[in-house]
């Protein structure tokens, strides 16, 4: 059974505070081209799509609301639900899930939806030309200690054939149209792509707009830093402990440098660092639950960070294969995740792959 939202939280739309001297600040016309549709527009980016983008721009403006009031709009704690990932629900993955729904379901754009907290797909309309696949907040245990979540999206196109239901979704990443992320910081930032490099947007609290703040990230090739789950070591395969041993030698080691370590316990703020300075980002494959060897989700979390990763210059690889080839079988399939500076995850495979030589599918 669904969590019960109380009807004040979903339906009381934020009044932002408006500041006129800060407005004046800027110039209407300088104001307006940092906005998001006339860069998507200067992208060239297909009418609809732009529609759908500017949606997600809506759905995470009520969800930054939502968070940055914490416990006063009463969305922190747990419901006493389960979702299909057999985890208990916290009430802002339900909110923050519901407000996605409705709102990308009202797009005419919007053929169907997939969410790690529903169990199957829901359609929208049938003209719709995309595909929505979203984690509506991740980084779930860091919501009540205040600390780093996210939202996570991949846009795909609705396919031309008979396909229907999660049918539809099963396409390879590669087949993305745009992807991104929302991070809820002290800042609230949106990070996405459209295939024409990687571009931020941060949200303007004295107008309520995402303004562009940057663009053409790039992930430098080589790192020292990076960022796993230590307290899984002994779960992990061989190759990929002594990859990490390696790294912890540091300079005294067959690395001949030192490596810093950092883990955030969500993935969209890991990877946001990596794409700010570089990194290795992983979440490998680990024997704790031998049929479910992988945590992390491909059509909402694996896609669309390799999309932004690659579009970065840098690299998102399985550990098997690269991670925009995978053909997916279900919508809530897991993969091992392995990404970042080109140059550092070329290195890891290597050790996974038993070889000197760089590796070839990358
Ligand atoms: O708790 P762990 O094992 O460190 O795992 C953290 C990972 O799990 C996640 O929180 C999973 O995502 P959700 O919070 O959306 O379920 C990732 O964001 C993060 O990288
Ligand atoms: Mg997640
Ligand atoms: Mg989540």
């Amino acid at each position: 059974m669904q969590a019960q939202i109380p009807k004040i939280l979903a339906g009381n739309l934020p009044v932002f505070a408006v500041n006129l001297a800060a407005i004046l600040s800027t110039t209407p016309q300088e104001d307006a081209m940092q906005r998001l549709i006339p860069t998507l527009r200067r992208d060239g980016v297909d009418e609809g799509l732009i529609s759908v983008i500017n949606t997600l721009q809506i759905c995470a403006k009520e969800i930054s609301f939502r968070i940055h009031q914490g416990e006063l709009a009463g969305v922190l704690g747990s419901t006493l639900d389960e979702n299909i990932q057999g985890e208990t629900q916290k009430m802002l993955d339900v909110l923050s899930n519901q407000l996605l729904k409705d709102i990308l379901l009202e797009s005419p754009h919007v053929r169907a939806v997939a969410s790690e907290e529903e169990e199957g797909i829901v359609d929208g309309h049938t003209d719709g030309g995309y595909l929505v696949a979203f984690d509506p907040l991740d980084g779930s245990s860091n919501i009540d200690i205040n600390s780093l979540v996210g939202t996570i999206f991949s846009v795909l196109p609705t396919p031309q054939d008979s396909r229907s239901g999660p049918d539809m979704f099963l396409q390879p990443g590669t087949e993305q149209v745009a992807a991104g992320y929302v991070l809820y910081g002290p800042s609230t930032m949106l990070v996405f792509t459209t295939g024409n490099g990687v571009r931020v947007f941060t949200l303007d609290q004295k107008v309520g707009e995402f303004l562009l703040t940057d663009t053409d990230i790039q992930i430098p090739r080589e790192t020292s830093e990076f960022a796993i789950n230590m307290s899984n070591y002994r779960h992990w395969q061989p190759a990929m402990r002594q990859y990490i041993d390696d790294l912890l030698q540091g300079s005294n080691g067959p690395r001949n440098k030192n490596f810093n370590m950092r883990w955030v316990a969500a993935m969209v703020a890991d990877v946001h660092r990596v794409l700010c300075r570089g990194g290795l980002f992983s979440y490998p494959a680990d024997s704790r639950k031998p049929n479910k060897p992988f945590k992390l989700r491909l059509m909402y979390e694996g896609n669309p960070m390799a999309m932004l990763v690659e579009q970065a210059g840098g690299i998102a690889h399985t550990g098997e294969q690269r991670i925009l080839n995978v053909q997916p079988e279900h919508i809530h399939q897991r993969i091992g995740v392995i990404l970042g500076s080109a140059e550092e995850v070329q290195t890891c495979l290597q050790y996974l792959q038993g070889s000197q030589s760089a590796p070839t599918d990358v």
